[in-house]
């Protein structure tokens, strides 16, 4: 994802190249106006400087400032003063002046919402106030068809400008909120769904053992004396063993299982049609596999793996008593010694059909 400082710098490109546009064709209406006024070189000047010389400034001015977003926020609200300037010098001429109002106001909506606006038309608003008292109040609403074609470039290209950039900005919010969403489900260390991902795919896999009857099983695995390995080789070698185990639960597992870190140094996986038998088998490779690839030697410290399996059933009702079942397999494989695949024990098995 871009850090917040290279996004800033991203909004502060797309506003100078839509500030280009909308300052380099608004100042064909304004010229439009001061060509019919028989305006003097100082407001050809000021025109020229505004649209063709401001934007490159306040480009500069925001990416050299700490802040670059709100430096150019401030800059938004100095075109909206700019606006307000020259709709007064030209004299509140009809057209001209209403789009000076409605573009500069859309704009600052779509890049900035209605805050930024607020601030804009106030400055706007200022501007116009203060430019038109400076002039004597100056007042020639009516716009002739040459100021009329003369805006027509700015009225046509713009607001597809802003469109646009609306869109880009609305797309690239739909795209990070998708990134966060999966950064959400994965475990960052292992890369695995995380426990709240995990469950979710534990839940649609006993509803559909519910609806359909077909088989499934749960493993549940745990890092054998993992705090030792922790203790004596320190948390990277640790840390190592889990990517490790999840490396190993990927490659022994297919598309329609899911594994997941459950927490800490427990994992689950979730098997989709596959009865008690296949579960076993499977547990049994993935043990087998994770004592080899983590033997000393290996760069590893030596780790292995206890497994517990749990089958769906008619009995499990719900998720939590699933969990729990392949849980107590899971504790009668630590407690047989560990570095093995242990089944859900009778007794637990006949407390479960009692409980159901
Ligand atoms: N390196 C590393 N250690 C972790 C991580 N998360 C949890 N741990 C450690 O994992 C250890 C888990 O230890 P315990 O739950 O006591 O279990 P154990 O030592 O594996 O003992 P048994 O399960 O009985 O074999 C704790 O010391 C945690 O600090 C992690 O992301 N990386």
């Amino acid at each position: 994802m871009a850090t917040p400082l290279a996004e800033a710098i991203r909004f502060v490109r797309r506003v100078y190249r839509l500030r280009m546009l909308g300052l380099g064709l608004g100042v064909l209406c304004a010229g439009a106006v001061l060509y019919e006024q028989r305006a003097g070189p100082i407001w050809w000047i000021l025109l020229f400087v505004n649209g063709y010389v401001w934007p490159h400034l306040a480009y500069w001015r925001a990416r050299r400032a700490a802040a670059p977003e709100n430096a150019e926020r401030e800059n938004l609200v100095i075109d909206s003063a700019f606006g307000g300037f020259w709709i007064a010098v030209m004299a509140f001429n009809a057209l001209p002046s209403a789009l000076y109002v409605t573009m500069l106001g859309v704009d600052k909506i779509a890049v900035g919402g209605p805050r930024l606006w607020r601030q804009a038309v106030i400055s706007q608003a200022l501007a116009t106030l203060v430019t038109s008292a400076a002039l004597g109040f100056p007042f020639a609403p009516a716009t002739s068809m040459e100021v009329v074609l003369a805006c027509l470039p700015f009225m046509v290209s713009y607001p597809t400008a802003i469109g646009l950039a609306a869109y880009t900005l609305a797309h690239t919010v739909r795209r990070q909120n998708r990134l966060l969403d999966e950064l959400n489900r994965i475990d960052s260390l292992t890369g695995l769904p995380n426990r709240k991902h995990w469950n979710e795919a534990v839940a649609v896999e006993l509803r559909r053992h519910h609806r359909n009857g077909r088989p499934a099983a749960l493993l549940m695995l745990d890092v054998d004396h993992f705090k030792l390995i922790n203790d004596e080789y320190g948390h990277a070698a640790g840390d190592t063993v889990l990517r490790c185990v999840a490396d190993v639960l990927r490659r022994c597992v297919r598309d329609i299982d899911t594994p997941g870190r459950f927490g800490g140094d427990e994992f689950g996986v979730v098997l989709a049609e596959t009865t008690a038998t296949q579960a076993a088998e499977i547990a049994e490779r993935i043990r087998s596999l994770v004592a080899t690839e983590t033997r000393l030697g290996n760069g590893l410290p030596g780790a292995t793996v206890s497994v517990g399996v749990a089958t769906a059933s008619p009995v499990i009702g719900d998720l939590r008593m699933w969990m729990e079942a392949a849980d107590a397999a899971l504790y009668a494989a630590k407690h047989a010694g560990r570095n093995r695949v242990e089944p859900l024990p009778a007794a637990a098995k006949a407390a479960l059909a009692m409980d159901s």
